[in-house]
């Protein structure tokens, strides 16, 4: 039993599609009142329940009916955006710590936005002195277009913020060339990726043939977008590609690169982080009882063998 001080319910793919149910208010045991967050929202089997007020964690039926193939799904809500950034930096830091020995690195890849700066816990005790910094490779699965010193740019937002406070190596840091074009960015960070591959810094997913990242850490935009990946915009559907680019995004600046659906879904490691009432819809379309039959972009997200997405209360609110 660990001590937390979040909510957070742990469940599989197939639980996901069989067994969503209507909110069920939800009791803590112990202290025989509703938990902070008050409810399992998603009324799933097999939900792993962290109560605030007291320190056990609950396992409820069927938390072991995930079978060994399956790929799993987490849903992790948090009382507070505070709480998530210290779930987060215990997730990165183990897988960093995971990787680390498996395969001698660990390929990380970053989004832009609020994201940087719910991992600030990283470059903190303990995590800044325990995770082997040499080891990480860090990309980008989106960036805009812009000289890497601009304030839109995604590299120096994560610069700023995280990378230029930990040790990582500079040559592990895989930044857009911001001389090119769009298109010629895009084509650039393809080669890039297939040299690593090469030498064998990034793993090949054997199921899809697309590179396999170890992690990816990926927000979420109120519209349901992920990466550069907008609803409704064909290069939802790009599916040779491992890294396209877009001249019209609808979030300013217009012009960007991103990793493709294939490229994506291919990471070992999925984690989505997403914070504020402002985009509880995305949240519930993909994870909650919805209507709508338009398939946004974030419910096209996967992973080779994890998928977790974290949310605070707000993001969560409409589950
Ligand atoms: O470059 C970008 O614009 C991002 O990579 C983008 O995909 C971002 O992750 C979402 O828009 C969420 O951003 P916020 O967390 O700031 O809302």
């Amino acid at each position: 039993m660990s001590s937390t001080s979040s909510a957070s319910l742990t469940f599989t793919t197939t639980s996901l599609r069989t067994s969503v149910r209507r909110t069920t208010p939800f009791h803590c045991a112990s202290h025989r009142s509703r938990s902070s967050i008050g409810f399992n929202p998603l009324g799933f089997r097999g939900v792993r329940f962290h109560c605030r007020k007291t320190t056990t964690a609950y396992s409820m039926a069927g938390i072991a009916a995930a079978a060994a193939t399956e790929k799993k799904k987490r849903v992790e809500v948090f009382d507070t955006e505070e709480d998530l950034a210290a779930s987060l930096a215990k997730y990165t830091a183990d897988l960093s710590d995971k990787f680390g020995k498996e395969r001698g690195s660990f390929t990380v890849v970053l989004s832009g936005g609020s994201l940087i700066k719910s991992l600030r816990k990283l470059v903190e005790p303990p995590y800044i002195d325990s995770i082997e910094w040499g080891k990480w490779h860090v990309f980008w699965v989106d960036e805009r277009v812009v000289p890497k010193d601009h304030v839109d740019s995604n590299y120096k937002l994560a610069y700023d913020g995280f990378l230029s406070k930990v040790p990582i190596l500079p040559g592990h840091v895989y930044a857009i060339n911001d001389a090119l074009s769009a298109e010629g960015a895009a084509e650039d960070y393809e080669t890039c990726l297939k040299h690593l591959v090469k030498s064998n810094i990034l793993a090949t997913s054997s199921a899809t043939g697309f590179p396999k990242f170890d992690l990816m850490l990926l927000g979420m935009g109120p519209d349901g977008h992920v990466a550069s990946l907008f609803p409704g915009h064909p290069l939802c559907k790009e599916n040779e590609k491992w890294v396209t680019f877009i001249k019209d995004s609808p979030k300013p600046p217009p012009e960007r690169i991103t990793f493709t659906f294939p490229v994506i879904n291919s990471a070992a490691y999925n984690a989505l982080v997403i914070c504020g009432a402002g985009k509880a819809g995305p949240v519930q379309a993909a994870l909650g009882n919805s209507q709508n039959s338009d398939v946004l972009p974030v419910q096209m997200v996967s992973a080779e063998e994890e998928f977790t997405w974290f949310l605070d209360k707000g993001a969560a609110s409409k589950l």
